[in-house]
């Protein structure tokens, strides 16, 4: 594909013997929705997932800033480590969540805000987002109202995202999820490999190239990946590849 912006190759194959593989979700494995609601997993996802990960040795984990609870609805048939809320909670690395006072009056003032302006309110386990997707014209509105939020509520900081504006934990990020994840088995002694396509990976991408690693960008837009693939659907088929398996069909 061409881009503006660099990173035009394709990933290499995947080496199962060496790499440890992050995942990113929405806009990765699976394509991005008009909702958060309205995604579409599809069903050989999960199978895909846990044999990549017994080639891997067991070294591959899902990084999002998805609520954990819904990662482990939509991919209830991966039993691997999850890392969910961006960096604030995990699945399978007894890390407690990172959870601010305030979270329930938080909520309560972005749902007022969400109702008051017609936008798509998402209660997370420890934050929640706006998405101004219907509104788009609303974007710097919702934006300047999540910074004063985080004014107000020191423990969390914004998060942008896709037609969305996130208050997540402070301190909460992905890349510092790749940093604790790789210090252990059986990620440690690995090349870790980031895939993600949004803003709020752009962190992770980084810290895989610069430790040893690469990153692959999913779809347009500036990066610091070396790598790039169009769509989660490309994403899915180079996952499939690193199984043997044949061409995805959904
Ligand atoms: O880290 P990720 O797995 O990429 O999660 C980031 C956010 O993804 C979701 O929002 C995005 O995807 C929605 C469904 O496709 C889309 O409607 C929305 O516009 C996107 O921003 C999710 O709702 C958020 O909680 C995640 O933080």
């Amino acid at each position: 594909m061409s881009d503006p912006f660099g990173a035009e190759e394709a990933p290499p194959a995947l080496d199962t013997a060496q790499d440890a593989l992050f995942l990113d979700f929405d806009g990765c494995l699976v394509e991005i929705a008009p909702r958060p609601d309205a995604i579409i997993v599809p069903e050989r996802l999960s199978a895909v997932l846990c044999a990549l990960a017994e080639r891997l040795d067991g070294a591959l984990a899902i990084v999002s800033g998805r609520s954990l609870p819904e990662l482990e609805t939509y991919l209830s048939g991966f039993d691997g480590p999850m890392v969910g809320s961006h960096g604030a909670e995990s699945r399978g690395l007894e890390e407690p969540p990172l959870r601010p006072e305030g979270l329930a009056a938080l909520q309560a003032e972005l749902a007022g805000f969400a109702a008051d302006k017609g936008l798509l309110y998402e209660p997370k386990s420890l934050g929640a987002g706006l998405h101004y997707r219907a509104r788009p014209e609303l974007q710097a509105e919702t934006e300047a109202f999540a910074t004063r939020a985080a004014r107000r509520f020191p423990g969390f900081e914004v998060q942008l995202a896709k037609m969305a504006v996130e208050l997540r934990p402070r301190g909460a990020s992905k890349d510092g999820a790749l940093a604790r994840l790789t210090r252990r088995a059986p990620f440690a002694g690995r090349r870790p490999v980031y895939a993600g396509d949004d803003v709020t990976d752009e962190p992770a991408l980084a810290w895989a190239e610069a430790h040893g690693g690469y990153g692959v960008k999913v779809g347009a837009g500036a990066t610091a990946a070396r790598f790039r693939l169009a769509d989660p659907a490309e994403i899915r088929a180079w996952l499939t590849t690193a199984i043997g398996g044949d061409a995805w069909d959904g």
